[in-house]
């Protein structure tokens, strides 16, 4: 079970808060999209889970654990299980696919690793189950630079996942891509809660939200305005957002 109390985040010397008094809890395996208007707080939100951007109030519970109190090295460990995907994710262009999987980003590995591209063989099996499972097997040893966005989406999934990812906060992951190719980046990541247990928190447009969330969040001025489970959203709550 994972908690979020009063979660508020300041930014600059602005006197509004980006995101006020934030609540809600979820369990593994859930699906929850985020909806809301440009600026209401989305990316903040995802960052502020990924520890990428400080809290400025309130508590983050993660199975027992209050994780804002956790020290260097505990924080480093949340950082690698709640992985930030950015909407144009980086990737070495010279390298593989799998490469890029296996190797990481910053933080991810050592920095003499990810210059010298060295691949364990335990490494490589695993990085290739991942990828299989996102359905890119024939793509593995493409360089990234010949991938279709959806592609480069799924490869920045297996990235996550091969480097210790159980929850996903994906940051518009679907932007730019055609119809095709979003619905088959949502529909791994469905699969990926429904049979690995991982959570997916996606800022994802309301149509999509609709079809793939188990649960969709709607924030307006850095404050949620609803939280529904297992339905479309109603016109009521649409206007508010
Ligand atoms: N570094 C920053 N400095 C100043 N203001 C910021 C900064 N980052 C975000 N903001 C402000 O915080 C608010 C929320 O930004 P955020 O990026 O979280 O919104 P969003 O809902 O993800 O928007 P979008 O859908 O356009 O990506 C916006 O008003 C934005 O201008």
């Amino acid at each position: 079970m994972i908690t979020i109390e009063h979660l508020t985040k300041f930014i600059g010397i602005q006197k509004d808060p980006i995101l006020h008094d934030v609540n809600f809890q979820f369990h593994k395996g859930e699906m929850i999209a985020i909806v809301g208007s440009s600026g209401s707080g989305k990316s903040t939100l995802l960052q502020c889970l990924s520890l990428n951007q400080k809290w400025d109030q309130g508590s983050f519970n993660v199975d027992g654990v209050d994780v804002l109190k956790l020290g260097f090295m505990g924080k480093q460990k949340i950082k690698k299980e709640w992985a930030y995907l950015e909407q144009s994710p980086e990737f070495n262009p010279k390298r593989t696919a799998l490469k890029n999987v296996i190797i990481g980003q910053r933080g991810q590995t050592p920095w003499w690793r990810r210059l010298s591209g060295t691949v364990r063989s335990d490494d490589y099996m695993g990085a290739m189950d991942v990828i299989e499972s996102l359905g890119l097997l024939e793509k593995a040893h493409f360089k990234m630079g010949q991938l279709s966005g959806g592609e480069r989406q799924r490869i920045a999934i297996s990235r996550a996942l091969v480097h210790g990812a159980k929850v996903i906060l994906a940051d518009e992951p679907v932007v730019g891509l055609d119809p095709k190719s979003a619905e088959s980046v949502l529909e791994q990541l469905r699969t990926l809660c429904k049979e690995e247990r991982v959570t997916v928190l996606t800022v994802i447009p309301l149509d999509l939200a609709e079809r793939y969330g188990s649960r969709i969040i709607g924030l307006s001025k850095g404050e949620i305005v609803f939280d529904v489970k297992g339905r479309r959203l109603t016109q009521r709550e649409k206007s508010l957002i």
